[in-house]
């Protein structure tokens, strides 16, 4: 019997520690990690303030706390909801893009990156991206890397903003990405690549730019930023990334 409650007490220890790593994962490089090391600061205050039983302090740190925590859902709704959606997803195959798909999608971006042709685009992967892809022109098109060429070309009407690769299909383009913060490592970053890292930041999606100033790739997925990409590394890591 002892043996059980300790054993019990062990495994309630262990699912404690996984749910906080986990907590902790799924917001590492987010914004809100900056947030709750704020929320801490504030428990270890009312902590004190508790401790030497300072009433007014107390009282008013209890006032707010409610509040703001009210005020955190709102503010990290964005998140809050990427974290859910990565609990409830089912691993299962992906279903962004076939491998000849990639195949045009990574020749494409060689090209652009030769020429120097500003470039966003963004692979579905379980995190449906609809709701960004509402945002732009509707297409629904099939893969080719003359097509994703001729839609970045420097004039083309649908050139500005990102393009939306579903199940295999340039679903949309012109599409607005959401923005990542500008603090943290890439405030230096302009808007095309802060993009990438937003989009990838909410959803799981493998998000690839050409910068039209350095003509280098770059892929961003789960909030990061990878270093410059030749085209065989692009092609490597996107057969991992879509079909891992
Ligand atoms: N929120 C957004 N969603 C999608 N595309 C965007 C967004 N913001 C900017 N862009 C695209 O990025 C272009 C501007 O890129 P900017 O020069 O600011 O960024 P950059 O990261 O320095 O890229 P580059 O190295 O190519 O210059 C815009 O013309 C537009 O096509």
């Amino acid at each position: 019997m002892l043996l059980t409650s300790s054993l019990k007490d062990l495994l309630d220890i262990l699912l404690v520690a996984t749910l906080f790593y986990q907590g902790y994962m799924l917001l590492s490089g987010t914004r809100a990690v900056n947030v709750l090391r704020g929320v801490g600061v504030f428990v270890l205050a009312w902590g004190v303030s508790n401790f030497l039983q300072l009433a007014a302090l107390n009282s008013l740190l209890g006032r707010i706390a409610p509040v703001g925590l009210f005020a955190l859902v709102v503010v990290f709704q964005p998140e809050l909801r990427a974290a859910l959606e990565q609990i409830g997803r089912t691993r299962v195959r992906d279903v962004g893009a076939s491998g000849a798909a990639l195949q045009d999608i990574s020749r494409a971006m060689e090209r652009m990156a030769e020429r120097k042709t500003g470039a966003l685009i963004a692979i579905e992967r379980r995190t449906p991206l609809g709701e960004y892809a509402a945002t732009g022109v509707k297409l629904d098109a099939q893969i080719s890397a003359p097509f994703i060429e001729a839609l970045f070309a420097r004039n083309a009407p649908l050139h500005d903003g990102g393009m939306i690769v579903q199940s295999g299909r340039v679903m949309a383009a012109a599409c607005l990405f959401p923005l990542q913060a500008s603090d943290g490592i890439y405030r230096r970053y302009g808007t095309r690549h802060r993009a990438a890292i937003g989009l990838s930041e909410l959803t799981d999606a493998v998000v690839l730019v050409v910068s039209e100033e350095r003509g280098s790739i770059r892929l961003a997925t789960g909030g990061r930023l990878s270093a410059d990409l030749t085209g065989a590394e692009l092609r490597d890591r996107l057969r991992e990334l879509v079909y891992e």
